[in-house]
């Protein structure tokens, strides 16, 4: 049987004033697995990630990774596995330098992040001008730009970018397009979809765009106070409407 790539158990966080956030969490995670995460607001997904990410630690239960248990691990030392892109396009890249700099920083997965003793050859430039031309959005022609003064789109595709470029074990992206306009955001979409698929990653994406919860992805889970109240995959997803999701987001 394949084993999962992280793996929680009755994973359990309570914080100071009492209020148990994550209750009894089991999900186990699979290669390729490609799940979308939907929930009112507070019904947990970013405690969810910040527990598989170490930033929060549990309070019972446990995680495992690619089944060693991790509970103990901190965050710093689970990059070397994992990474995250986050909502707002200015977390996750350097703004004073430029794209291919940044590119650059985020070749080593999990070790100091710094340039000392990494040179920009001609080689990687030109391979940085085919990786971000799979973007579908100009960031081919600003890899001299500093960071700053992209766009929100293009900042969160080298974002994505710098988190992929070393595949990761497992990817979570954190409404990583919700800050961006209809357009720019279905063509992140899009890229994204490509990337996971092409390059065969483990992914989890916390969206509250209905149609995106449907489209993408071969799992869809549904959260609601600290528990999942929805797991499916396959098939049972595609037969799944945005009517019956909405039941699922009863206050
Ligand atoms: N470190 C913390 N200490 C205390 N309470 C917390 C902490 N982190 C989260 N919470 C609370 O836990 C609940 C779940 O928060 P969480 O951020 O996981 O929700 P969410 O599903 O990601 O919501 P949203 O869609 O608004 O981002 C919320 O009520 C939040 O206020």
């Amino acid at each position: 049987m394949t084993k999962p790539v992280i793996s929680l158990k009755d994973a359990t966080v309570t914080v100071p004033n009492g209020t148990t956030i994550l209750n009894k969490m089991n999900l186990d995670i699979y290669p390729e697995d490609f799940i979308t995460v939907l929930g009112t607001n507070g019904a947990g997904k970013s405690t969810l990630f910040n527990v598989i990410s170490g930033d929060l630690p549990l309070t019972s239960g446990s995680v495992s990774h690619d089944g060693e248990d991790i509970t103990q691990v901190p965050a710093v030392k689970r990059t070397s596995f994992l990474a995250r892109v986050f909502q707002d396009p200015k977390l996750g890249t350097a703004p004073r330098m430029t794209v291919a700099e940044n590119l650059l920083l985020a070749e080593k997965r999990g070790s100091r992040r710094t340039l000392k003793n990494r040179k920009l050859t001609s080689e990687k430039l030109e391979h940085y001008y085919e990786l971000t031309k799979t973007m579908g959005n100009n960031l081919e022609d600003r890899l001299q730009t500093a960071t700053g003064s992209l766009s929100g789109g293009q900042r969160q595709a080298l974002s994505f970018l710098m988190a992929t470029q070393v595949k990761p074990g497992l990817l979570l992206l954190d409404e990583h397009t919700a800050a961006l306009d209809p357009k720019t955001s279905d063509q992140l979409m899009a890229a994204t979809n490509h990337q996971v698929k092409d390059n065969h990653l483990t992914a989890l994406m916390i969206t509250h765009n209905l149609k995106d919860a449907l489209r993408y992805g071969n799992r869809l889970i549904v959260l609601n106070s600290g528990q999942i109240v929805l797991d499916v995959k396959d098939q049972e997803k595609d037969a799944l409407t945005e009517a019956d999701l909405l039941n699922y987001f009863v206050h």
